[in-house]
């Protein structure tokens, strides 16, 4: 059995999930899966970095507590995050990005992914901003390196939606998709309609790990922009940048309004879309509505999100799950590295190391 080394930068709460998946559950998986998974080197920028190419004990990171993690004291640690280093020298085979999702210019997670895929390293991630800002671009370099670049967390944490799209759909026109695609909104927007003010909802999503470290984003509109720009660019054909696509927020909706709008049968619920013309031009936007009950999506209620697709000859499709959180969103890394694994089980980025029992901490 092979295995893969990785690197993870950012020790947020996704990265970490995926830790504790690994130390937990880590023969299991290998059994399943039919690889082993072992991490060699941490950034983050609060913790600093750790690099054991013999593999890192992954037990006691994931059992301390996020704030109090420091890993200058350790053999291999340092209180810098050395990410160019670590990203470009350590032998790692998968980079594992999962630091602050930047929706202005996607940097510093878009530099990280450059470094790790001219490095010849495949990428994961579930940072919006290098998949909606530089999708494209990045797609080639992976291409022209012969690795594999992955995001399908991007979109719905762990509901495979872009996976779904593209190896599911085939022979399908997509004429559109319109979904709820941020699970901290639509929490917050249930919170208001039970009463709860606006700042006690967004302190609750932030501590069950829904929201952005800056909830600016899912409050404004902006997390969802970028992930219709990715779905509109992966499943439309679109080339959309952030100017091209209109975007509103919940901010100005009141508690009063959502109440009232319950009242009379009626969910506000922030929803994305984009639209593919017959000249091939794509129109997407952001903007809460209101939705009558008998809607599709007027029932995704909490962190379940959902996206509809609209083809021609199903008509429509829709994926419904768990928008956000941390396990869910590590999941959406595990199934990255498992199309990594599919996608180049046959040439020569596929797992050659050997697992010795020794240093087999999985
Ligand atoms: N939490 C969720 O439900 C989902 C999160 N995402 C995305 O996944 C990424 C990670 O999310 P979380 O873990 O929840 O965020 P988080 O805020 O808990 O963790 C991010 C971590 O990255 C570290 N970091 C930031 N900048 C860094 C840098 N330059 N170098 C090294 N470390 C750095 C921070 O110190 C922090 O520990 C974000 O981009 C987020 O948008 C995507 C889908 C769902
Ligand atoms: N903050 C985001 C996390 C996933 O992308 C959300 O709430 O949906």
């Amino acid at each position: 059995m092979g295995r893969y080394d990785l690197a993870l930068i950012g020790f947020g709460g996704v990265n970490r999930a995926l830790a504790e998946l690994i130390s937990q559950s880590g023969e299991r998986l290998a059994e399943e899966l039919g690889f082993a998974l072992r991490v060699v080197a941490i950034t983050d920028l609060r913790a600093g970095s750790l690099v054991d190419t013999d593999g890192i004990d992954l037990a006691p990171l994931v059992a301390a507590e996020p704030g109090e993690l420091s890993f200058a004291g350790n053999a291999g640690g340092s209180a810098d995050p050395r990410n160019e280093w670590v990203i470009r020298e350590v032998p790692a085979d998968i980079v594992v990005e999962a630091t602050f999702t930047n929706p202005a210019d996607g940097e510093p997670a878009l530099s990280h992914v450059r470094w790790a895929l001219e490095s010849g390293k495949h990428v994961c991630t579930t940072n919006k901003g290098p998949v909606a800002l530089a999708g494209r671009a990045l797609k080639q370099l992976a291409a022209e390196r012969g690795v594999s670049f992955e995001f399908e967390g991007s979109v719905l944490s762990g509901t495979p939606v872009l996976r779904t799209a593209e190896r599911m759909f085939g022979g399908l026109q997509i004429t559109g998709v319109q979904g709820i695609m941020n699970g901290t909104s639509n929490y917050i927007l249930g919170r208001l309609a039970e009463g709860i003010d606006l700042s006690a909802a967004i302190a609750e999503a932030q501590e069950l790990g829904y929201a952005e470290a800056d909830p600016t984003a899912d409050i404004e509109g902006h997390d969802v922009q970028l992930k219709v720009m990715i779905l509109a660019n992966e499943v439309l054909g679109a080339d959309l940048r952030r100017e091209d696509v209109f975007c509103e927020g919940i901010s100005a909706i009141t508690p009063h309004e959502v109440r009232d709008a319950a009242s009379k049968g009626l969910r506000w619920k922030l929803v994305g879309s984009a639209t593919r013309h017959e000249d091939g031009s794509v129109d997407a936007r952001v903007a809460p509505l209101a939705l009558p009950a008998h809607h599709p999506l007027a029932g995704i209620s909490g962190p379940v999100n959902a996206v509809a697709f609209h083809t021609d000859l199903l008509g429509t499709v829709t994926v419904s799950g768990p928008g956000a959180g941390r396990i869910e969103t590590a999941y959406a890394l595990l199934s990255d590295i498992i199309a990594i694994h599919q996608r180049h089980a046959d040439d020569d980025t596929a797992p050659t190391r050997p697992v010795l029992q020794e240093t087999h901490r999985v």
